[in-house]
C-alpha cells in the first residue's frame, strides 16, 4: 500500500469524504489538518492551489472526486465494470454539480463564520432550492438499484460515501428535516453511516462547524 498524506482544513467540508473512505477501508493515512494561518505558505505547493489534496508516495492529487474515485478503485469500492463505473461517475458528477451550484456558495462560509449572514435564512432561500433540484434525481438513481440504500449492487462504493456525506451535512448543519421528502437518500445516509468502520470513526471524530 502506498504512503498517504491527506491535506484539508480542520472541518468536514469537501474533505471529509476522503477521511471516511480511509476509515471504511481500515487503511492508514496522515490526516494533515491545515489551519488558515499555515494555508498561505502551503497553497503554492498544491497542484491546483486548493485543497483537498492527497499525496500518494509523493505525488499530489487535487479535486475531491478525483481523489475519492482513486480511493474507490484502490480499496475495491468502485463499479465492477466500465459501465457501472460510468454510471457511478454520472451520479458523483450530479452531486458535485449541486455542491458547486451558486445556491451552495454562501452557506459553508456563513457556517464557518468566514462571512456574516443569517445561516437559517441562507439555508432556506439559497440551499433548499438546489436540494429540490438535485435530490429527486439522486432519489431515482437509488430506486433504480432496488431500494437497498446504495446506488450500485449491494456493497458500499465511493459514490455512496460521497453522496451520504454530501447530503448528511445538509441535515447536520442546515436543518434536521432538510431531506424528509427524500426517503431513499435518508436510507443511503443511514446505511453508509452505520457501516461499523464508519460508525466508530464518527462516534469519536471532532465536532466542527461545517
Ligand atoms: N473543485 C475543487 C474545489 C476545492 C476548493 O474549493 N477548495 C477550497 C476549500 S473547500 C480551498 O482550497 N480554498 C482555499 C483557496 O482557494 O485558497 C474540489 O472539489 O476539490
Amino acid at each position: 500500500m502506498p504512503s498517504f498524506k491527506f491535506y484539508y482544513f480542520d472541518f468536514r467540508g469537501r474533505g471529509e469524504v476522503i477521511r471516511l473512505l480511509f476509515h471504511l477501508a481500515g487503511e492508514q493515512f496522515t490526516d494533515e489538518r491545515v489551519t488558515f494561518e499555515t494555508w498561505g505558505a502551503l497553497k503554492p505547493q498544491m497542484p491546483l492551489g486548493q485543497i483537498p489534496v492527497l499525496d500518494i508516495d509523493g505525488v499530489k492529487i487535487g479535486q475531491t472526486t478525483a481523489i475519492a474515485r482513486y480511493l474507490g478503485h484502490q480499496f475495491h469500492r468502485a463499479g465492477t465494470n466500465a459501465v457501472e463505473c460510468a454510471r457511478l461517475d454520472m451520479i458523483a458528477d450530479v452531486i458535485q454539480e449541486m455542491t458547486n451550484s451558486s445556491g451552495f456558495a454562501n452557506f459553508p462560509k456563513v457556517s464557518l463564520g468566514l462571512i456574516g449572514g443569517d445561516k437559517t435564512h441562507i439555508f432556506k432561500t439559497e440551499v433548499v432550492p438546489e436540494i429540490e433540484k438535485y435530490a429527486p434525481l439522486v432519489e431515482k438513481f437509488l430506486l433504480d438499484n432496488g431500494n437497498n440504500g446504495l446506488f450500485q449492487g449491494d456493497r458500499e462504493t465511493w459514490v455512496d460515501v460521497f453522496a451520504a456525506e454530501s447530503f448528511a451535512k445538509l441535515i447536520d448543519y442546515g436543518s434536521p428535516d432538510a431531506l424528509d421528502a427524500y426517503p431513499h437518500i435518508l436510507a443511503l445516509i443511514n446505511r453508509v453511516f452505520n457501516h461499523p468502520n464508519i460508525k466508530s470513526y464518527i462516534a469519536t471524530r471532532k465536532q466542527t462547524p461545517f
